[in-house]
């Protein structure tokens, strides 16, 4: 996993009064980090227009253009005049070696948005928004430089924003770059290199980018087992049984020894999967919640209390019960709307779906303080996992998934991991990864995605 910074101003600071690494240094690097990629990357292009705002995120742009001054045609666009001391003196140094600097922006096949970087502090007025759109409807290949221009420090786009193929972005990567949001902006995010190893300049974080290696699948080392060494998954079917049973086939295939759909009435279930009127009494773990629908408080309670492990999804987000099982280690994954009616029922916020949206890092977060305990993940297109005030970000996630269903199948590979003897917070982060990257793997049109699928995807991991 890789970390992530909420701000990176104060580890550019510590590179200029502990290493003596001075801005232009940081710089230059930073320019050098781009230029290397477009050579690397778009060597057969010709011509690359850059575009620069007043601060040091167009010094940024000034000095790529110097960088690549000759080996492309390079347009350098300067979009306000240069107001930081650094954009002042990388233009002095572009003017001294003959960069082209026009008064108009025209196609280019390569465009490099230097514009606003760390420092956007208010809206963008009328003529950036009208730049930025122009930008947008060309077809040139667009990078972004730190961070898509219109992208807040929070993630946030008030109005407009770039829209980058790739996000070539500075020292170490940034939460803001990892919003739901942004995930329409930032295209493929690269770090650049600012002359220092990464691992030098950053410091600690309780905020993490997962990888594909974080996901610790449930292959089987042991010879000697049977069924049992693999756990008992209930899963508890409400009155939508269809969700139960989705998230029972996908738990089965993803490695339980045994799964169970807990149901008062007879269902249809595959014969690999069993059906029980009360829970197993070798039951390891217990999906509850999907599809769940009316019920009768004192046995939903019961269940609750029990002690085995339990993720708890869907319907119980709408009901105080879910209160009571917040200092135990259960795993919770809500979708944005359940996760607004939780902050509400456990008092940490009355807030609407889009002011959550908004700020999601900062209500897990929140929420992860109150409840340490609890593993949080909240769905979205960037799914966060959260636990004694630790997050991770999933960022695997893709249009695929938005489906009815998909969280059935999530809640179920996750119960499967409980079930196996994974801690809350391995099963959560596994089973996420499990889920997203199957997602990418199915290989029809991004639209055509069925649970059946996406469970087939998982058993080729
Ligand atoms: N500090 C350092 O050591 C390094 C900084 N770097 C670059 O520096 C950038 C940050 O530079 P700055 O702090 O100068 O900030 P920016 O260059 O992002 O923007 C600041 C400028 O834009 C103006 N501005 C902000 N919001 C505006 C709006 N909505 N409409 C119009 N004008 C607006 C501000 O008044 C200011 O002049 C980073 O994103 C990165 O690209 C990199 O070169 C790496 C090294
Ligand atoms: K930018």
């Amino acid at each position: 996993m890789q970390k992530l910074f909420d701000e990176v101003n104060s580890l550019d600071k510590r590179c200029y009064e502990k290493f003596l690494l001075s801005e232009d240094l940081l710089m230059e690097h930073a320019a050098s980090s781009m230029a290397l990629y477009i050579s690397e990357n778009h060597s057969s292009y010709k011509s690359i227009l850059i575009i620069c705002g007043s601060g040091n995120n167009g010094a940024d742009g000034i000095t790529l253009a110097r960088l690549l001054h000759t080996k492309f045609d390079v347009k350098l666009y300067l979009f306000s005049d240069a107001k930081s001391e650094m954009a002042k003196l990388q233009l002095q140094r572009a003017h001294a070696l003959g960069v082209n600097v026009v008064d108009e922006l025209s196609n280019a096949d390569v465009i490099v948005d230097c514009i606003f970087g760390t420092g956007l502090n208010k809206p963008l007025n009328q003529n950036c928004e009208n730049l930025i759109n122009t930008l947008n409807s060309y077809e040139s290949i667009k990078i972004a430089c730190d961070i898509p221009s219109g992208i807040n420090s929070l993630g946030q786009v008030e109005s407009v924003a770039l829209e980058a193929d790739v996000t070539i972005t500075m020292g170490a990567l940034k939460t803001s770059l990892f919003t739901d949001v942004a995930k329409d902006y930032v295209g493929k995010i690269v770090v650049a290199d600012l002359g220092i190893q990464r691992n030098l300049y950053e410091l600690d974080s309780n905020k993490y980018l997962l990888d594909e290696s974080d996901m610790n699948l449930p292959f089987r080392n042991k010879k000697n087992s049977h069924k049992g060494s693999f756990g008992h998954l209930n899963v508890v079917a409400g009155c939508k049984k269809g969700a139960g049973i989705i998230a029972a086939k996908a738990a089965f295939g993803f490695g339980a020894g045994l799964v169970s759909v807990v149901c008062h009435e007879n269902l249809d279930l595959p014969y690999h999967i069993m059906q029980t009127h009360f829970i197993s009494e070798n039951c390891t773990a217990i999906a509850i919640g999907m599809g769940l629908g009316k019920y009768e408080t004192q046995e939903i309670r019961r269940l609750l209390n029990k002690d085995v492990a339990k993720i708890i999804d869907a319907d119980l987000f709408y009901d105080e019960l879910i209160c009571e099982v917040l200092n135990q280690e259960v795993v919770l994954t809500p979708h944005p709307k359940e996760f607004v009616s939780l902050l509400k029922l456990c008092a940490i916020a009355d807030i609407d779906v889009s002011e959550l949206q908004n700020n999601r890092f900062l209500y897990v977060q929140m929420f992860s303080k109150k409840y340490p305990k609890v593993v949080l993940l909240l769905k979205g297109a960037n799914v966060i996992i959260s636990q004694n005030e630790k997050l991770f970000v999933n960022s695997f996630g893709s249009a695929v998934l938005s489906k009815g269903g998909s969280g059935d199948v999530l809640s179920g590979l996750v119960g499967s991991l409980l079930a196996q003897g994974y801690k809350a917070l391995d099963a959560a982060i596994t089973a996420s990864l499990a889920h997203a990257i199957a997602s990418r793997n199915y290989k029809k049109n991004n639209y055509s995605l069925i649970p059946s699928h996406l469970v087939e995807e998982i058993r080729k991991l």
